[in-house]
């Protein structure tokens, strides 16, 4: 329970609540003076009231009084109406905002966030969570707003007479205690529940990323009952929630009724021995409901109990470190890229372990190595998508945690085994990048990609909608590439972005790629002999070390090296010194 509620109410949680809260700051304002208002209209009326039936009982004229009280309601219900479209607004730039600073965060975190959270719960906090963490800053502002109905309400009790709101202070303390333990006990089962959607949305995600092996399984019966697994725990908290909401309202019909009564029998004491006028205990009994009027107050305490619980599942986002970037520049260069006791761990375990690499600028180094060897997680720290637990890399002989993300993401293009492709259209997806490419370099880096001929055999060529072009997982790698391509910068990687394409394409996309090109350097993470043997050099990897470099027919004598691509079919073919002597003929 207490681990429960420390994640609605942690520092991380806490901070967020007031970054909320300030940058809301002057619409929360006025939303609280509106409602204030309002409720100060509601406290007028009870008094105006009394007033004319006073008059009313004593034969005066009451026409003005009755257009006064009439004015009072119509005030009212435009002060009701604006602080309705207020809180609307409030509610809508808090979340915008909290969706804003999260979606940045979480793709500043990269693959990190999914590892923690997973893609569904990332999604269930996002979209559901923000949206109520942001009705934080409007619920808290109704609230200052509602205790001005109950404070004025005793106020407006003393002013007619002490005695009445000595009644009404006296049960105080008690209704008090009670809107602390519901808006405590509200926080901890709230946050529960949501915990337990985005568990559902967790594995909710999982199964429509891994559909087609469900299916191929026929597994989909066991993977409906493994997703709604944790119902009965939903099910259990909401049932939580609405206990405590039910003991909430059970105790305060109790207490309020009897506060009320109290102050109607002194009321009444004190009309029999004529200190009150009729009218001025019909308000009295007014006030004692305005005074004693906790129900606003545990809807708006609800409403706050369960953002304050969003609030810190968001917290719990934010608070992961995203990795920081530096300022520095590159120096003028082609790209020399040196790995230093480069060291990673993933799952508690060594994957690369003390990798030092040099490649030279404007000169392609293939990386190779069984499955699981680790090239891939090679592949993202050169480029920083990935930072090394031990070790440096440098680029131009800048340290890459040194170079300002604008300069980083200019400076090294990928492109990767399966490819995501966003953007609206093709032009967009190949264009995508910090700064879009111009139609004509899109156009130049998918005929380099080998892309064009099938983009505009598409209905509507390079304007295709992405989302709506039919592709094989070789288009979309040739899609993947043609983006590299079209961005340009002083390091290319690839890793393994050509293993979709049959091998005249790869043969055709590598002999452009591997050009002499003195501007820029390449790493390539290759499964295949014939790309290996294209590289200027190879680096070959084994269990996360580095076992030789040098070029592939150098490599090639080694056994052990050439059951690397065992299965391979240029290796059964016999792809060997041969492949080097093709590749450079
Ligand atoms: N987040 C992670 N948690 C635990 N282990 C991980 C994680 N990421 C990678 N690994 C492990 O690190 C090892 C290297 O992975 P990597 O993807 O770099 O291999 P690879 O050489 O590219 O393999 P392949 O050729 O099959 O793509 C693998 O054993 C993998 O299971």
């Amino acid at each position: 329970m207490n681990s429960r509620h420390d994640s609605a109410a942690s520092a991380p949680g806490r901070t967020l609540s007031r970054a909320v809260l300030r940058q809301g700051g002057a619409r929360c304002a006025a939303l609280c003076a509106v409602s204030t208002a309002a409720t100060a209209a509601g406290l007028l009326l009870p008094a105006l009231l009394g007033h004319t039936l006073d008059l009313l009982l004593a034969g005066a004229p009451v026409a003005r009084w009755v257009g006064g009280c009439a004015g009072v309601v119509l005030l009212l219900a435009l002060l009701d109406g604006c602080a309705s479209v207020l809180g609307g607004v409030c509610d809508a730039q808090a979340t915008a905002w909290l969706r804003g600073r999260l979606t940045g965060h979480v793709l500043a975190l990269g693959p990190r966030a999914e590892a923690r959270f997973g893609a569904g719960d990332l999604v269930a906090r996002l979209i559901g969570n923000a949206a109520q963490a942001g009705t934080a800053p409007g619920a808290l502002a109704a609230l200052l707003a509602a205790l001005a109905g109950p404070v004025g309400g005793v106020v407006a009790l003393g002013l007619i007479d002490p005695w009445l709101a000595a009644v009404l202070l006296a049960g105080a303390p008690v209704l008090a205690l009670l809107l602390r333990a519901f808006a405590r006990d509200t926080s901890a089962c709230v946050a529960d529940y949501q915990r337990v959607q985005g568990r559902i949305a967790g594995a909710l995600a999982e199964a429509v990323g891994g559909f087609r092996t469900i299916r191929a399984a026929g597994a989909e019966d066991r993977e409906t009952a493994r997703i709604l697994a944790p119902l009965p725990e939903l099910s259990r908290a909401g049932h939580r929630m609405w206990r405590v909401q039910g003991r909430a309202a059970a105790r305060a019909v109790t207490v309020a009724p009897l506060l009320n009564l109290g102050v109607l029998a002194v009321a009444g004491l004190l009309l029999a021995r004529h200190r009150l006028s009729v009218g001025e205990v019909l308000a009295a009994s007014r006030y004692a409901v305005l005074a004693t009027g906790v129900g606003v107050l545990v809807g708006q305490l609800a409403v706050l109990g369960r953002a304050r619980a969003a609030t810190g599942r968001l917290a719990e986002v934010l608070a992961e470190p995203a990795p920081g970037h530096g300022t520095g520049g590159l120096p003028p260069g082609n790209g020399r890229l040196e790995l230093r006791a480069v060291g990673a761990l993933r799952g508690g375990r060594t994957v690369l372990d003390a990798v030092d690499l040099t490649v030279p600028g404007g000169t392609t180094l293939a990386v190779v190595g069984r499955s699981g060897a680790g090239k891939s997680l090679l592949a993202q720290i050169a480029g920083r998508l990935a930072d090394p637990d031990a070790g440096e890399v440098l680029l131009d002989g800048v340290r890459l945690r040194d170079l300002a993300h604008g300069e980083l993401r200019d400076a090294v293009a990928y492109a990767f085994e399966r490819p995501a492709l966003p953007g609206t259209t093709i032009e967009d997806t190949i264009a995508f990048g910090r700064t879009a490419a111009t139609p004509d370099a899109v156009r130049a880096a998918a005929r380099r990609a080998h892309a064009d001929d099938f983009v505009r055999r598409l209905p509507d060529g390079y304007a295709t909608r992405t989302a709506d072009a039919p592709r094989s997982g070789g288009e979309s790698q040739r899609l993947g590439l043609a983006r590299a391509f079209a961005h340009g910068g002083r390091l290319l990687i690839l890793d393994d972005a050509l293993s979709s394409l049959d091998t005249v394409t790869e043969h055709r996309i590598t002999e452009t790629l591997l050009a002499a090109d003195a501007g820029r350097t390449r790493l390539l993470i290759a499964h295949r002999a014939t790309t290996a043997a294209r590289a200027d050099r190879v680096a070959w990897l084994d269990a996360g070390r580095v076992r030789a470099v040098g070029t592939h027919r150098e490599l090639w004598r080694e056994a052990e090296y050439r059951a690397v691509f065992a299965g391979d079919a240029a290796a059964d073919a016999g792809v060997g010194d041969e492949a080097g002597t093709e590749a450079r003929s």
